[in-house]
């Protein structure tokens, strides 16, 4: 027997950081937004934990014990007194290193699969939990939806989404390290004020105002993204020249975001994007997604 799970992508429609903490994460406001790009993870009984992966990226992945996969399975595992004796292979559809969360959508698919799996039974809390121990960005792949993340971004309160947003996603040549980005965030943002979420971008959501989203959408590491990464700069400039409504640095990047008003002008500037030579390809998508869901059983 075999259990599948379909986990989104996100895009972070704003990203408000602080300063950084003394154990070196920063306080967020982190709203996330899931989008219909998707990872599927599928557990299987095996010897012993063993990871395989899919995909046009699938050689940038890493298929040992550092995989967020493998990491939610031992956890899992390790709380029940199991041992961890799946294979579990990802089909990845998902950027890797991109700033769509791909890593944290494996860790929560791997651990759904393998809580269904092994009869687990594990409680949305305890699965919430180590989620929160994988990754900070972990339990929004669990939710989906949108959320807003506080803390480093692993507290999520759900929020109500009015309508369905579409977006463009370029691509870019080869990743960027989180924990780099946020280093050079430090280093161009001595004062950080204490996050928080914009009212205007709530009621933009709520309300499913794709026009006021583009006003709204703000990403704090945008400038530390586009510093380590200059070339960014002509990514967003052919998106919005393309007719995207407003175009950001997904998360940590090097993915850009294009927020557009329906699927034919999605189109449009997807094929714009990739005429412009300035991204590695272009990807449409629409939003709220559901989270990671089991689909085979
Ligand atoms: C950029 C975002 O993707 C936006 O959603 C997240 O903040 C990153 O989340 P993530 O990849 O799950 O990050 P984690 O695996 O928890 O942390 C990786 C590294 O990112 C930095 N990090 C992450 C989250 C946070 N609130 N502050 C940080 O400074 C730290 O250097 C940390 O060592
Ligand atoms: N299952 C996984 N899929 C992809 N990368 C993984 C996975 N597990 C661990 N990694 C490691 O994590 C790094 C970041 O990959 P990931 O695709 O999660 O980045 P990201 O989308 O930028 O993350 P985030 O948006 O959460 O900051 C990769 O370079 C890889 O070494």
């Amino acid at each position: 027997m075999s259990i599948t799970v379909r986990v989104p992508a996100k895009v972070n429609v704003q990203l408000a950081v602080g300063p950084a903490r003394p154990d070196g994460f920063h306080d967020l406001a982190n709203v996330f937004l899931a989008v219909s790009l998707h990872d599927e993870v599928t557990a299987t009984p095996a010897d012993e934990l063993r990871i395989t992966c899919s995909g046009p990226d699938a050689g940038q992945v890493p298929l040992d014990r550092t995989n967020l996969a493998a990491r939610a399975a031992e956890l899992l595992a390790a709380r029940h007194g199991i041992e961890p004796r799946v294979h579990l292979h990802i089909a990845k559809d998902i950027p890797v290193a991109g700033g769509m969360a791909g890593g944290s959508a494996d860790g929560a698919g791997a651990l759904l699969a393998c809580d269904a799996l092994w009869g687990t039974g594990a409680s949305r809390a305890e699965l919430l939990d180590i989620c929160a121990e994988l990754g900070s960005d972990v339990p929004f792949s669990l939710v989906g939806g949108a959320a807003l993340g506080t803390g480093r971004g692993e507290r999520l309160t759900e929020l109500p989404v009015g309508g369905t947003f579409h977006w463009v996603f370029a691509v870019a040549d080869g990743g960027l390290s989180t924990p780099a980005v946020y280093r050079e965030f430090d280093r161009i943002t001595p004062d950080a004020p204490a996050p928080a979420a914009s009212p205007a971008l709530l009621d933009a959501l709520r309300t499913g105002d794709a026009t006021a989203l583009a006003g709204a959408l703000a990403n704090d590491l945008q400038p530390a993204a586009l510093s380590l990464r200059p070339s960014l700069a002509a990514t967003l400039e052919a998106g919005t020249r393309a007719g995207a409504l407003a175009g950001l640095v997904s998360g940590s990047g090097p993915t850009t975001a294009f927020l557009v008003k329906d699927p034919e002008s999605a189109e449009s500037v997807a094929a714009a994007l990739i005429a412009s030579g300035t991204c590695r390809t272009a990807r449409t998508a629409v939003s709220p997604a559901p989270g990671a869901t089991v689909l085979t059983a």
